[in-house]
């Protein structure tokens, strides 16, 4: 039998698995049927706590899918409230520096990347404003957080359709790496709304990089000043970063339960 426990970063639900003994043979297969709200455990992401060479501890991460991915800053999160201390965790993103604060934990989420094909986009284009659109909505902007991301900026958040709108993005052939597509208002002069239709997930209560690059472009479209409130469906993120830096993400961090079960069976 394999442990596990059930978290969540503002309602973005995790199985979390402690594989440092080197005993959890993770397929993309497994994480699947894992993640399976019906038929498995369920949850938006896998994550999969390792031993690292160079860091406290390895984070590897698989969205609902399957698709293995590079970061999820609302997991990132939940590492020092699992291990018990502050750790430095080696991602396929980087190192990033996580510490626990009360009630969460603050992150170093690394610097973000604009350059089209570090996105990764298909061709050569402005990521600050970019010469694309889908139906009714503004040129967005792409950053990548470690992992890629497009946001639009809106006037009116609820009146989007964000089943229909999400996946035709995500999927679109200008992202051969597909994309975290984020729809954002600026309510205030340090406050965005946010949601996010993730990549290989869908829907979810929140997406701490989502927030992270949302932030980002909309300081460097001068929209709003940092720190920046981000309030998402499943609650709020303070994010702070500042042209030439890398990027504070705090927020939330929370233990549901621990199971047990036999990851032959999945
Ligand atoms: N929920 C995450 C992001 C998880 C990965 C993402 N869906 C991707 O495919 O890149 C977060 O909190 O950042």
């Amino acid at each position: 039998m394999g442990r596990f426990s059930k978290m969540h970063g503002l309602g973005n639900d995790f199985v979390v698995i402690d594989a440092r003994a080197g005993d959890v043979a993770m397929t993309q297969a497994r994480a699947r049927a894992i993640a399976d709200r019906h038929a498995g455990i369920g949850c938006d992401q896998l994550i999969l706590i390792g031993k690292s060479d160079d860091a406290d501890v390895s984070m590897q991460i698989f969205n609902a899918d399957g698709s293995e991915v590079e970061a999820c800053g609302n997991a990132t999160r939940c590492v020092p409230l699992f291990v018990g201390r502050d750790v430095l965790i080696r991602t396929k993103a980087g190192l990033l520096d996580a510490k626990s604060v009360d009630g969460g934990a603050s992150v170093d989420m690394g610097a973000p990347r604009f350059d089209w094909d570090a996105i990764p986009l298909a061709y050569p284009m402005d990521t600050l404003t970019m010469g694309a659109s889908w139906e009714d909505l503004p040129a967005p902007a792409a950053v990548n957080v470690g992992n890629p991301h497009v946001i639009f900026f809106v006037d009116d958040l609820d009146a989007l359709d964000f089943d229909r709108l999400g996946p035709l993005i995500e999927n679109d052939p200008l992202f051969p790496a597909r994309v975290n597509v984020n729809f954002a208002q600026v309510v205030g002069d340090n406050h965005i709304r946010l949601v996010v239709w993730e990549r290989g997930a869908g829907l979810t209560r929140a997406c701490g990089t989502g927030a992270c690059a949302t932030a980002v472009a909309a300081i460097r479209r001068k929209l709003i000043a940092g720190p920046v409130t981000v309030s998402l469906p499943g609650g709020d993120l303070t994010i702070d970063w500042a042209p030439g830096g890398t990027i504070r993400m705090t927020g939330p961090a929370t233990h549901v339960f621990d199971g047990e079960a036999d990851w032959s069976r999945f």
